[in-house]
């Protein structure tokens, strides 16, 4: 049988997904499944390891069972995944040693505040481009390796592999287990030193974290290894990794320097490509390795937004003032404009630019004729303006104008939002025919390690923009909305602790 197909794995926060995509870059099946969150105490939040393992194989057996196929069909396998959540499991019996602790969990922000207080917090953003926050993986490593008991003997006599979740998927995945992971992943850990691709040992040394535990780290785009025939009867070969954010970056083809994506789902993450050097961000963005393909290494900038979609979920499920999230889109139209109203969604503080963890969500402006149509269309605003501040970072850092942005994600789909976002950002949205950027992405870098497709010319005509929105609102209109919008953000930041707003990393 000719392998007509390329299978991209998503394991996101929520869910495990699995997509079969043909040679033009349209979906043949697919197939997704939740799993249990785990909130053991306030501000923690765990994975059970086997249940992603379980729920992800599941899921890619059943997209391919959906499609009418088997594992002969399939030319290679393609990764991505939820980035930084932490797994340590025992090398000998592949049982974790701990659940999963996920990218959200806050365990060790009183550790990560210590490290900024003894002074590291220049060094780890000088090697790994990031911000010191509880958010990376080295800190949760630590955690369980001074929490688990034995784990640290254990770990100090070889006994122990550290993954983030891609590497603990080709693990399973594999005969023997295969311990690698990608440089995008590697990147989120803040143990790689991105400059250099390697595990920095003074980085291993400050978080007290035994070498012999880490992954093997290789690029985004070569086959790895074949998976065992367990889950499909045949061996096929495991051929592309990314974290999902760097996945979506490539999906949308934003391979030259300066082109930016932004995905809207439960947060927002903005990515712009900053080409073959890893510049410092000077406004708290993050430095972060967009991908490796061969010997070329792209890197990009990154803002993270935490409250987007979910600002949507909130209305439906908190308020109760739509029962689905398309809703939002047709009760915000009832009106113009926001009527005053100005939403700032810090439900759990603010992240870029302002990395404000003591902000907290507030409603500025209600007059007895605001309604709940008001408060929609300000929420819809909100997941905009949350966007401007994180292009406006970019693009002083970068040093140049930012005319076009690419979209995706489950709140692009709001055409009042992605035409509200034009008007805001004086700049072109770009919304591609195919949203699930971030499964196309690990599907082309499977699919170029293994020659499936001959190159980016050909994926860049796969999946065109078929939606443009552009500017067309009266800018003085807008920027009153926008200096509104920012004197709604100091407020906040003023709320919760009446401290100066500050833009310290959270
Ligand atoms: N039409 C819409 N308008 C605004 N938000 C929406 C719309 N449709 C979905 N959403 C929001 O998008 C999010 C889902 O998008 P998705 O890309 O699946 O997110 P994730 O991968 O983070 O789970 C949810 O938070 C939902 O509230
Ligand atoms: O699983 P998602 O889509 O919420 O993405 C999570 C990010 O990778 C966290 O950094």
């Amino acid at each position: 049988m000719p392998q007509q197909y390329i299978l991209a794995l998503d394991q996101g926060t929520t869910s495990s997904r699995a997509i079969l995509f043909d040679r033009q870059g349209h979906i043949v099946a697919q197939a997704q499944k939740e799993f249990t969150q785990i909130f053991p105490r306030p501000g923690w939040v765990e994975h059970d390891p086997l249940e992603i393992w379980a729920t992800q194989a599941g899921v890619a057996a059943e997209a391919t069972v959906k499609a009418g196929q088997n594992g002969r069909s399939i030319a290679a396998i393609g990764i991505t995944n939820q980035r930084e959540t932490t797994i340590v499991w025992h090398r000998q019996t592949g049982r974790p040693v701990y659940n999963a602790i996920v990218w959200q969990d806050r365990r060790t922000a009183a550790f990560c505040e210590q490290l900024r207080v003894d002074g590291h917090e220049e060094l780890i953003r000088q090697k790994t481009g990031l911000v010191l926050d509880a958010y990376f993986s080295a800190s949760k490593v630590r955690w369980i390796l001074d929490n688990v008991p034995g784990a640290r003997r254990q770990a100090e006599a070889g006994e122990l592999a550290f993954g983030t979740v891609d590497s603990w998927l080709i693990w399973n995945f594999t005969q023997g287990g295969l311990h690698v992971t990608d440089v995008t992943n590697a990147s989120r850990t803040m143990l790689l030193n991105i400059h250099s691709l390697q595990w920095d040992e003074e980085l291993l040394a400050l978080f007290d974290i035994p070498r012999s535990m880490l992954p093997v780290v290789r690029a985004s785009s070569e086959v790895y290894g074949e998976t065992k025939t367990t889950v499909f009867a045949s061996k096929i070969p495991l051929a592309g990794i990314a974290g999902d954010q760097q996945a979506a970056l490539f999906g949308q083809q934003c391979t030259g320097p300066g082109m930016v994506k932004n995905t809207y789902g439960t947060g927002c993450f903005m990515l712009m490509n900053i080409g073959e050097k890893p510049r410092a961000s000077r406004h708290n963005l993050l430095t972060t390795v967009a991908w490796q393909i061969g010997n070329q290494t792209q890197y990009a900038l990154e803002g993270s937004i935490f409250m987007a979609g979910a600002v949507v979920q909130w209305l439906r499920d908190q308020l109760g003032i739509i029962r689905t999230a398309a809703e939002v889109e047709a009760l915000a139209r009832q009106v113009p404009d926001s009527g005053g109203v100005c939403f700032v969604p810090a439900f759990a503080g603010l992240g870029a630019p302002h990395w404000n963890p003591h902000a907290r969500g507030t409603l500025f402006g209600l007059t007895r004729a605001s309604t709940a149509a008001h408060i929609a269309r300000a929420a819809v605003e909100a997941i905009a303006f949350q966007t401007l501040d994180v292009l406006r970072a970019m693009q002083a850092d970068a040093d140049l104008p930012i005319r076009e942005l690419r979209v995706d994600g489950g709140a692009a789909a709001n055409e009042l939002l992605m035409q509200f976002q034009a008007d805001v950002l004086g700049a072109r949205v770009l919304r591609p025919r195919l949203l699930e950027t971030t499964a196309l992405g690990a599907a082309y870098l499977a699919g170029l390690a293994v020659g499936y497709w001959g190159g980016l010319d050909e994926l860049r005509a796969l999946n065109p923009a078929d939606t443009t929105f552009a500017p067309q609102a009266d800018r003085a209109v807008i920027d009153a909305g926008v200096a509104q919008w920012h004197r709604a953000v100091r407020a906040a930041q003023h709320w919760a602790q009446d401290v100066p707003p500050t833009a310290a990393p959270a």
